[in-house]
């Protein structure tokens, strides 16, 4: 069994309905689903505020690479238009890390290397995985606790499903 972890991210149209996409793309795979979080962008940070939400798959015969295609698939469903680097995007779907899988091809590095980095994703997976790693790295726990979180704020009036 094949076990992901997946950041979603949108900031462009009807925000939530990107992400339910998502959530839907993923149905038959689903182990859990974050809260949905209103964050502030980082990066390229004059655009709008993202909602950012985790989900955790798991499925037989699903490689890094087949999670990475599936979440394009999504992306791509949603509509995305692929313009700059950290600009606005109907639905980012990121491949945080995949159990047992390390990749440092550039189309798909795992663990994501921005996870130590940036609390919208730490914050919705330690959610649903209060014990998480990023493999290789450290505890989500403890990388968080050296991060900003003031621009992560929770939405428990929006839900996924
Ligand atoms: N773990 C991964 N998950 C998703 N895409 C990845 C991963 N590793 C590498 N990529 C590559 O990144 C590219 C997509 O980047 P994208 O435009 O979504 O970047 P971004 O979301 O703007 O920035 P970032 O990757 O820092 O979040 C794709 O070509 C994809 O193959
Ligand atoms: N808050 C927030 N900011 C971002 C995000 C994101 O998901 N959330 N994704 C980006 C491109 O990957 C750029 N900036």
């Amino acid at each position: 069994m094949s076990r992901a972890v997946l950041s979603l991210g949108s900031n462009l149209g009807d925000r939530l309905a990107h992400l339910r996409s998502a959530v839907t793309a993923f149905a038959d795979e689903l182990v859990a689903v974050s809260p949905v979080y209103e964050t502030a962008a980082w990066g390229v940070t004059d655009q709008p505020d993202f909602l950012n939400a985790v989900v955790v798959v798991a499925a037989d015969g699903v490689d890094g690479w087949g999670w990475l295609r599936r979440g394009q698939a999504a992306e791509d469903a949603a509509g995305r238009v692929r313009e700059r680097r950290w600009g606005p995007r109907t639905l980012d779907v990121d491949v945080v890390t995949v159990d047992g899988v390390t990749s440092d091809h550039p189309e798909l590095l795992l663990p994501h290397p921005g996870t130590a980095e940036r609390a919208t994703v730490l914050v919705p997976w330690l959610d649903v995985e209060p014990d998480a790693v990023v493999p290789g790295v450290g505890p989500a726990r403890d990388l968080l606790a050296g991060l900003d979180t003031s621009g992560v704020r929770r939405r428990d009036d929006l839900e996924l499903r």
